[in-house]
């Protein structure tokens, strides 16, 4: 089997394109308003702040940018995202992690109000999340899904598996997978014969952060397979947790990398931001 190409560009731009419009009917009533407050000067970051600008402006999301010196005080960094917690025109607020090592992203992190909290990282999203509340979804998970239903994929009844149990990518996948009705294996670095859990996958999640580990040998004939990897090689290109010429062998549907997760990821940021505007106007309206 050779496996079709999920494009997250082209799932990213349908999303995009209907966000759009609906920005544009409420622009009598409201414009979404995201805030990005970036630590030092990692250019990593700096290019993924960058994607969020441009991806908001195209939907027509004002966003504004908050940059600190690596060396703030956490103090300072709390007062800050209590200033745009406070600031009626802003509806989402993005803190770019990692932070440095003498802030605590667990303070920063609960500092942000849970109605502005458009990453979906305060615990108080997550555990509306695990309780299948209205709540802000982590927004890597939630264009996964957008992902898996723009082709129509099942996930109930399916056997899908995690690798990796990050707070960010894996623990929120699984359980956003289990919402959906899928048996969730999680699988990561500890786990013994790895491939004999994820030979038995119909859906894999490759969230591992290491370069090319998933191979045809981990993988069953016609399996769905996400890439969630963000690996630099030394050439200083981008490859993901999948080796993908040979998986593509193997699978019914792969992503890329680039291409794939990550532009899906900035586009959820978006929603949520729409989402928390629009939400904003309820609430004023009561
Ligand atoms: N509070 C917080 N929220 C985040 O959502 C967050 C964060 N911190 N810290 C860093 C990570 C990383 N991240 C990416 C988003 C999009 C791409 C993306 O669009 N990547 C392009 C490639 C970009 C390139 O070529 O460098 C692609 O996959 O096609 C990548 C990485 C969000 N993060």
């Amino acid at each position: 089997m050779t496996a079709s190409i999920i494009s997250g560009k082209e799932v990213a731009a349908s999303l995009r394109n209907e966000m759009k419009q609906e920005v544009n009917e409420l622009k009598d009533l409201i414009t979404p308003g995201l805030a990005v407050i970036l630590v030092g000067d990692n250019p990593a970051s700096r290019s993924y702040v960058k994607g969020k600008e441009k991806a908001s402006a195209e939907v027509g999301i004002h966003s504004e940018l908050t940059e600190m010196p690596a060396d703030i005080s956490e103090h300072s960094l709390l007062t800050k995202v209590e200033e745009y917690n406070q600031n009626p025109a802003i509806h989402g607020i993005l803190v770019q992690l990692p932070l440095p090592d003498h802030i605590s992203e667990k303070k920063v992190i609960e500092q942000i109000s849970p109605e502005k909290d458009v990453d979906g990282f305060h615990p108080i999203n997550i555990g509306r999340m695990m309780t299948g509340q209205d709540a802000f979804l982590p927004c890597t998970p939630f264009g996964i899904l957008q992902m898996l239903k723009y082709k129509n994929i099942e996930t109930e009844g399916k056997h899908a598996v995690v690798i990796g149990r990050s707070n960010i990518v894996g623990k929120p996948i699984g359980q956003l997978l289990l919402n959906e009705n899928a048996t969730v294996t999680y699988c990561h670095s500890r786990t013994n014969d790895l491939q004999n859990y994820t030979l038995q996958a119909d859906i894999i999640i490759a969230a591992t952060g290491k370069a090319e580990f998933i191979t045809k040998d981990h993988v069953k004939e016609g399996a769905v397979v996400i890439d969630v990897g963000m690996n630099r090689k030394e050439d200083g290109k981008l490859c993901g947790d999948v080796a993908f010429e040979e998986v593509q062998e193997k699978a019914s549907y792969l992503t890329p990398v680039p291409g794939g997760v990550g532009p899906m990821t900035i586009t959820m940021l978006l929603y949520n931001t729409l989402q928390s505007a629009k939400a904003f106007i309820k609430r004023d309206n009561q």
